[in-house]
């Protein structure tokens, strides 16, 4: 790793929501998020941060009542767009919230005001404050949000998806995706064999276990968070990325000081 490591990390919905209850936040499993990328945070001083997290039930049900990722066009549809904004704002409030309570000097910068998409696919975009952020040392917060697309008014992307567009411009050492399961299963939803690497290869001969969420989601589960993730590392080859427990006390800790957590995945 370079003296200087880059991370993204990703605060996963099911992790830091209860997904089959509307609107219910878990603070705890928050608070424990924050502590443990907090102690990382001031064990190594010359750690870049961006940190991003998902709606759980708050932008996923919304965004499922009005099917926002596949289009909107109806006046009804634009208030629905409103709405689920507004749930993925109100938990990104919690979010940020503890990290400041907990010292980190974090900023939010929702994708809804920075990327344009056309059919999904993000074609206009500005990073640059996210880049002074981080050139200063503050922490960007990023989230799954509802975006406007040139093609179909507008959509939700993921915080994978948002994850994979900034990879691109900022080259991270890692990635670090933390949620409900403690890696990927070989076997879901049996869970007896946790995969302790994967390749690309590896994974398109598992990728039948790898499957949507348990809970309410409208941006794919498990098997679109590792397939965004593959394609990230075809473009990014040295970029570690490790899908995680975001429930135990350790496992996002252990993954930032470089120790091994979860599932690894990586090119050949
Ligand atoms: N092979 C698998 N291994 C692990 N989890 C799997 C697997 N296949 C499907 N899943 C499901 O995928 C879920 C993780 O995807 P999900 O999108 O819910 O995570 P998240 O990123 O925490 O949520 P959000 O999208 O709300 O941020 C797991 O909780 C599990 O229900
Ligand atoms: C549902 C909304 C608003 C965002 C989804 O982002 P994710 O939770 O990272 O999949």
């Amino acid at each position: 790793m370079k003296s200087s490591p880059l991370i993204f990390v990703k605060l996963g919905g099911a992790a830091i929501t209860n997904k089959s209850r509307a609107r219910t936040a878990l603070p705890k499993n928050i608070e424990n998020l924050v502590q443990q990328i907090a102690k990382a945070y001031s064990e190594i001083p010359d750690m870049h941060l961006v940190l991003g997290h998902g709606s759980g039930s708050f932008g996923h049900f919304s965004g499922q009542t009005y099917d926002t990722r596949n289009g909107v066009s109806s006046p009804k549809d634009w208030l629905g767009f409103a709405e689920v904004w507004d749930d993925a704002r109100q938990l990104n409030e919690l979010v940020i919230h503890a990290f400041l309570d907990a010292g980190l000097p974090v900023m939010a910068f929702p994708p809804s005001t920075w990327v344009i998409t056309q059919h999904r696919k993000p074609i206009s975009f500005f990073e640059e404050p996210i880049r002074n952020a981080l050139q200063h040392n503050l922490i960007p917060v990023v989230n799954g949000d509802v975006i406007f697309d040139r093609a179909i008014g507008g959509t939700i992307l993921s915080t994978e998806e948002i994850f994979s567009l900034l990879a691109d411009e900022l080259h991270p050492d890692q990635i670090i995706l933390a949620s409900r399961e403690p890696g990927v299963w070989q076997d879901f939803p049996t869970n007896t064999q946790l995969a302790e690497s994967l390749t690309p290869r590896q994974y398109a001969e598992t990728s039948a276990s790898v499957q949507g969420s348990v809970g309410m989601d409208v941006t794919g589960g498990m098997a679109k968070k590792v397939a965004i993730m593959m394609d990230v590392l075809q473009r990014q080859p040295k970029t570690r990325i490790t899908i995680t427990s975001g429930l135990d006390d350790h496992s996002v800790y252990d993954a930032l000081i470089g120790g091994p957590s979860g599932t690894l995945l990586h090119s050949e």
